[in-house]
């Protein structure tokens, strides 16, 4: 039988991905919900008002939810999979502290997939991110991101993803992050220089930077279309559907998909 989702942010840059990538692969769409729903369909989907998101989750047919939306609906949205018995997919970035706890306690309901890049490409970088600061321990590191114009939360949540790869692989106290620099500010031991880039349509660039001994390693990788974000956020929302009730990161999990 094939996989029933809802999804929310339909009318969003990535819900529309989301919503395309369904119809190309066949996965049924249950519903598909806006917060400003507009009169048109997406992907041949009639776009629901994200109002009714607590009745709809509770009334459809829906295997789970993929959501691509703000921090704070993604908690509520995350909250009535709970109250529901559905697993959701949460692609959003830019939540604080207080999000992810509420996120953790609605995974001791049901599964909760966080993911801040669904891209495969972004993962084997973590690896390699994992690798050479591993084998580079005295090198400088440097982290920059660029994303289009339109993007509200800096850094992304990819680059801080990389940012916790990094602190966890150094295992070292004394790791500051330092956004941007301006004036007279010499770099410290112990830095890590974080730069969000925004300009025009770009879907989205990570690059590491490492320097020392002479020499400079970069580790980059670039999006060339949303399309990679939704064909992982449909592989990992089947991998959610018929997971245990827990909170999981995407690149815990990326591996098993
Ligand atoms: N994990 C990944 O691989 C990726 C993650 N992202 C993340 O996904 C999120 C969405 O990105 P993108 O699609 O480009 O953004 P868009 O602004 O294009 O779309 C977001 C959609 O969600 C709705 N929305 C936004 N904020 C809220 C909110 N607070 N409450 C309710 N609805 C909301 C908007 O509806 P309305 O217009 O009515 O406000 C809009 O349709 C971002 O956090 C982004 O960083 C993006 C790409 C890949
Ligand atoms: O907002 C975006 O566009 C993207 N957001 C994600 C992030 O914040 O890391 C992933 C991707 O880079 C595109």
């Amino acid at each position: 039988m094939s996989l029933r989702v809802g999804v929310t942010g339909a009318e969003g840059r990535m819900g529309r991905e989301i919503l395309q990538a369904a119809a190309d692969r066949d996965v049924d769409v249950a519903f598909a919900v806006n917060r400003s729903p507009g009169d048109t369909r997406v992907a041949g989907v009639e776009v629901e008002d994200a109002a009714d998101f607590e009745e709809l989750v509770g009334e459809r047919d829906v295997d789970v939810v993929v959501d691509f939306t703000g921090p704070e609906s993604s908690v509520r949205y995350a909250a009535a999979c709970a109250a529901t018995d559905v697993p959701i997919v949460v692609g959003t970035t830019g939540f604080d502290e207080a999000d992810v706890s509420s996120l953790r306690e609605a995974g001791e309901a049901v599964p909760i997939l966080l993911g801040a890049n669904f891209s495969r490409g972004v993962q084997a970088l973590l690896d390699a991110v994992e690798s050479a600061v591993g084998n580079l321990p005295s090198y400088d590191v440097e982290v920059t991101e660029t994303h289009h114009n339109q993007k509200r939360d800096a850094p992304s949540g990819t680059a801080k993803v990389i940012l916790d790869r990094i602190v966890e692989t150094r295992d070292d106290e004394e790791t500051e992050y330092v956004h941007g620099r301006e004036g007279d500010q010499p770099r410290e031991a112990g830095e890590i220089g974080v730069h969000a880039r925004r300009a025009g349509d770009v879907t989205g660039e990570h690059e590491v930077l490492l320097a020392g001994n002479h020499e400079v390693l970069e580790l980059t990788h670039r999006a060339g279309d949303r399309g990679v974000f939704a064909a992982g956020a449909l592989d990992a929302a089947a991998w959610a559907a018929n997971a245990d009730a827990g909170f999981y990161r995407f690149e815990e999990v990326a591996s098993e998909l």
